[in-house]
């Protein structure tokens, strides 16, 4: 097993990485929890529910709550119920939420635990390669029906217990979604990342050990950034790449119509094709195309209105006085936030869009 400590305004949290460690989750944390409320989705219920209830001992109280797998579940309706969940289950201050699953389970559990009676301790136990880099970092938030992401908070997990074992169970879908995040992490880390995980021509079969070297890879640029600028006042914006474009299209398109990090993937090649046309330079996108098309990553659309996104687009957390930032890359590893003209993009937008869409 592998450990990381991440420092954060409010505590210090450990990243446990390892096979196996779902069954020893309450030995790994500080467990002094009397009641504890486990919530998770539809499928991972029936996958590794048990194994965590049992992780806890009988005298504890244990509860579970389960949302409907998906993002239409990030929502104020689920939200809402969750907290009457956690109410009758009668948690207290000193009670723990344990947030059992990938990222819209993280976000939304996490969001319940920064929100009930002011706050109280919640674990992340992540089961998607994409929650590599949602269960760090304290990004807690659910979805708003014009926009992604546009109610939460910065609220850090007591802990992170990640077993890589449970990444055996997911779909082609879900390995592709959790790869584009490993790939972001790499484009804004170093050109040696980027091209060790380009070399692998098809995530599908890649081997544990280099997943498990990609996912902690992935981790540790994610600390990296969050311990120096947790509440994105500055570099953690280069968490965003790829997202301004990304979050517009799950949005626009509705929300669970298209992966998170399928949209990222989309909104990273563009993000790449502005950063050409504004910075001057060349950088790798037939390379990355190439790679995300072999590996099955939907880069036809339907159509799409360019003047819709872009409304969606300016609702993005990184804009200010409504101008558009997109992150942008000087070289791979050199990210860099951009103010972009609204005309330049939606010229860039549509002419990029119509390159994408099935006719
Ligand atoms: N907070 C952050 O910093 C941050 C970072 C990145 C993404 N996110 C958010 O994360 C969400 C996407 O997360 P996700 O891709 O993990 O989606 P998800 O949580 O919806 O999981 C994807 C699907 O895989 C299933 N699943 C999960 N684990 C499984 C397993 N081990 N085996 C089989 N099936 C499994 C789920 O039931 C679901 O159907 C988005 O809402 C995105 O905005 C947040
Ligand atoms: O942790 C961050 O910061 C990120 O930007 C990571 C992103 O991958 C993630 O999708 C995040 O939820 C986006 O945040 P938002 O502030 O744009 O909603
Ligand atoms: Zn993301």
């Amino acid at each position: 097993m592998e450990s990381l400590q991440v420092q954060s305004y409010s505590n210090s949290y450990t990243v446990y990485v390892g096979a196996n460690v779902r069954h020893r989750l309450a030995s790994l944390c500080n467990n002094n929890y009397q009641t504890i409320l486990i919530i998770t989705d539809t499928t991972i219920e029936n996958l590794y529910l048990e194994d965590v209830k049992h992780s806890f001992s009988a005298d504890q109280n244990v509860h579970t709550a389960v949302i409907p797998a998906g993002e239409s579940s990030k929502s104020h309706d689920v939200y809402f119920r969750l907290l009457t969940k956690a109410i009758d289950c009668g948690l207290d201050r000193k009670s723990l939420i344990v947030a059992l699953g990938g990222g819209v389970v993280g976000d939304l559990a996490g969001f319940v635990a920064a929100t009930y009676m002011r706050g109280i301790d919640y674990i992340q136990v992540p089961t998607t390669i994409l929650a590599h880099d949602s269960s760090v970092g304290g990004k807690v938030a659910i979805n708003h029906p014009k926009g992604k992401n546009l109610i939460g908070s910065f609220y850090p997990p007591a802990a992170v217990v990640y077993d890589v074992e449970t990444l055996h169970s997911l779909s082609k879908q879900e390995i592709r979604s959790g790869y584009a995040e490993i790939v972001k992490h790499a484009l804004i880390d170093n050109a040696s990342f980027f091209q060790d995980v380009v070399q692998h021509r098809s995530i599908y079969s890649i081997s544990n050990e280099v997943l498990i070297d990609h996912l902690l890879r992935g981790i540790k640029v994610k600390a990296s950034i969050v311990q120096e600028d947790e509440k994105e006042s500055n570099i953690r914006m280069f968490l965003n790449f790829g997202h301004t474009l990304g979050h517009a299209l799950e949005s626009e398109l509705g929300y669970g119509k298209i992966s998170h990090g399928e949209a990222v993937a989309i909104g990273m090649l563009f993000a790449i094709k502005v950063s050409e046309d504004l910075l001057s330079i060349s950088l790798p996108y037939n390379e990355l195309y190439d790679w995300l098309k072999e590996n099955e990553y939907p880069l036809r659309l339907s159509y799409i209105n360019p003047t819709d996104l872009l409304e969606k687009m300016k609702l993005d957390k990184k804009a200010h006085n409504q101008k558009i930032q997109m992150v942008l890359l000087e070289k791979i590893g050199c990210p860099k936030a951009v103010q972009v003209d609204h005309s330049w993009l939606l010229k860039k937008l549509t002419k990029f869009l119509e390159e994408m869409t099935v006719e």
